[in-house]
């Protein structure tokens, strides 16, 4: 299994985020993250991404524990798009996304031709290709995230983690990032961890939803057998209906509240 972890435990002070949280990733799966504001959702992903040692708990990449792989071992094979932040200052975008070769490489790796495809080609999928040369920090919230998706593509890992991928994009980027991400889960069998708050698109792009509550998976399921009335009502306090659809042959879901 690429990606697996067991009991994980987290507490920040007396606060107690995760509680013996069990999740595991097939490969070429999507899972999506649910949860209300504060669940713990980022706090799982950053133990899963290796940058939070949990208070208990195990988690392995391809069958082996995180704790005995390196840095760039992990980012070889795990790349994280987080909730926020990055080095921006001064850099050119095709810079930024440079990094995560280097990430892959090793901060004195030389990189090559090689590098400066995958680095072409995770801009032109991201469609920022256009402001290579253009510095970050002149660029929008909604343009920033297309790059810094990028940067994590550059990466070329197996398992990608997401974390609110579709935070400052207009509808008509959401629904590109994520059908991006759709497609390179297809092509290249990734294995997608991805926060999403947006229980519709969690609904269409994913193959399996994972609900925290209360510092532990409250529910665990394809979406269209997890996601209804009482879900809606356990995982976000909300009263409201769930429907799901079917038109051209695709299954949606639309959550109309009380
Ligand atoms: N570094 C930290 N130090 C102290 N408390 C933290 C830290 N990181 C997270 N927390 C707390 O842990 C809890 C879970 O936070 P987390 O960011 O994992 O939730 P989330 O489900 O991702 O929330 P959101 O949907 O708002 O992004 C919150 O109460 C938060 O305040």
């Amino acid at each position: 299994m690429p990606l697996q972890a067991s009991g994980v435990h987290v507490r920040f002070g007396t606060n107690v985020v995760l509680a013996g949280v069990d999740f595991g990733a097939v490969e070429g799966e999507w899972v999506s993250l649910l949860g209300r504001n504060g669940s713990g959702k980022t706090t799982l992903l950053r133990v899963l991404a290796g940058l939070l040692e949990p208070d208990r708990g195990t988690v392995s990449l391809h069958g082996e524990p995180l704790g005995s792989l390196s840095r760039r071992q992990i980012a070889r094979r795990m790349a994280l798009l987080p909730q926020s932040g990055g080095q921006v200052r001064g850099l050119t975008v095709r810079q930024f996304v440079r990094q995560g070769r280097y990430a892959a490489r090793g901060a004195l790796g030389m990189l090559g031709d090689s590098d400066d495809d995958q680095v072409r080609e995770a801009m032109r999928a991201t469609g920022v290709a256009e402001w290579a040369d253009v510095p970050l920090d002149r660029l929008s919230g909604g343009q920033r995230q297309r790059v810094r998706l990028a940067l994590a593509l550059a990466q070329d890992a197996p398992v990608l983690l997401l974390d609110e991928p579709t935070t400052y994009l207009d509808v008509r980027h959401q629904i590109d990032v994520l059908e991006l991400v759709r497609a390179l889960q297809r092509e290249r069998g990734l294995t997608v961890v991805a926060v999403l708050h947006d229980l519709g698109q969690a609904a269409r792009y994913s193959d399996r939803v994972v609900a925290l509550r209360d510092g532990v998976v409250h529910a665990d399921g394809r979406p269209s057998d997890v996601v209804d009335a009482r879900f809606l009502q356990d995982v976000y306090g909300v009263s409201g209906e769930v429907w799901w659809i079917t038109t051209n042959g695709l299954l949606k879901m639309v959550v109309v509240p009380d």
